[in-house]
């Protein structure tokens, strides 16, 4: 069989030309929302915002800085007065705090196992939604957007709309394999579902809210994810929120 390298890009998708078009997009950790996201943008030739990158900025700026997470008002305080610069594209994703390029440290174990003490804040969740609202204007409304919080308080008025979600035992096979295998399965459960369960204690992310559209990736493979939510985002274009 013959393969060529690189892959044709697939042709970029034209939809609500020259108009707004926001794609919100919430679900539980692991179920594909930051790469299947990334790929839909591409697809349709929109921004990126990965809205988990910058509670995840807050967090290493605390644990850094030293500011004790269990005090509200420093954490709040923090998430106001941090310098935030990030990548806002599908492609070359980056996050700067304060100049600070911490693409990379924010992903580490120790910035997951704090990063609830700065998504369960109101304050600095009150903050960083105000930031990520002027980041999609900004965008002129051309953007997807992922999180927990964007189809019910960031941007509740998007034109498509949709939790994507997958059973937990595929949500702890996928983060396994992402982080090489190396954890054990109480590691994971614990970066995966506990983490998950402090986060619901404040937004909702498993049940969609009215209007908003549902993808259960269990059973489908990236690609099929992918190809699930374009056709949810034309529906959802074409014939309004989800009945
Ligand atoms: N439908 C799918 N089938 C198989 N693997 C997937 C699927 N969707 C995502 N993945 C993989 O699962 C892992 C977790 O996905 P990720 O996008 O990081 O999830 P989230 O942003 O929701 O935490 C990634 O390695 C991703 O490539
Ligand atoms: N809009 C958002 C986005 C993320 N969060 C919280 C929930 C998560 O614990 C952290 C990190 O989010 P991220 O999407 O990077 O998490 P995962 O790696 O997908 O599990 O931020 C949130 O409360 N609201």
């Amino acid at each position: 069989m013959y393969v060529s390298f690189p892959e044709p890009v697939a042709a970029v998708e034209v939809l609500r030309q020259g108009k707004p078009l926001v794609v919100a997009i919430d679900g539980p950790s692991g179920s594909g929302k930051s790469s299947v996201s990334k790929a839909v943008a591409k697809r349709l030739g929109l921004a990126f915002l990965d809205t988990g990158a910058m509670y995840r900025a807050v967090a290493w700026h605390c644990l850094n800085g030293r500011i004790n997470l269990e005090n509200a008002a420093a954490v709040e305080g923090a998430a106001r007065t941090i310098g935030l610069e990030q990548s806002l594209t599908p492609d070359g994703e980056y996050i700067k705090v304060n100049g600070i390029n911490v693409t990379g440290p924010i992903r580490t174990p120790e910035v997951t196992a704090a990063v609830s003490a700065v998504a369960t804040n109101l304050g600095a969740r009150a903050e960083l939604v105000r930031r990520q609202q002027d980041i999609i204007a900004k965008s002129g409304a051309r953007i997807v957007v992922e999180g927990r919080d964007i189809t019910t308080v960031v941007a509740p008025h998007a034109e498509a709309r949709l939790i994507l979600t997958a059973s937990e035992e595929a949500r702890l096979r996928r983060r396994g394999l992402q982080l090489g295998g190396a954890q054990t399965d109480a590691q994971l459960r614990e970066l995966v579902l506990a983490r998950d369960a402090r986060d619901s204690t404040v937004v909702e992310f498993h049940q969609a809210a009215d209007g908003v559209f549902t993808v259960d990736s269990s059973e489908l493979d990236f690609a099929e994810t992918v190809s699930a939510v374009l056709t949810v985002v034309r529906r959802a274009v074409n014939e309004g929120p989800a009945a």
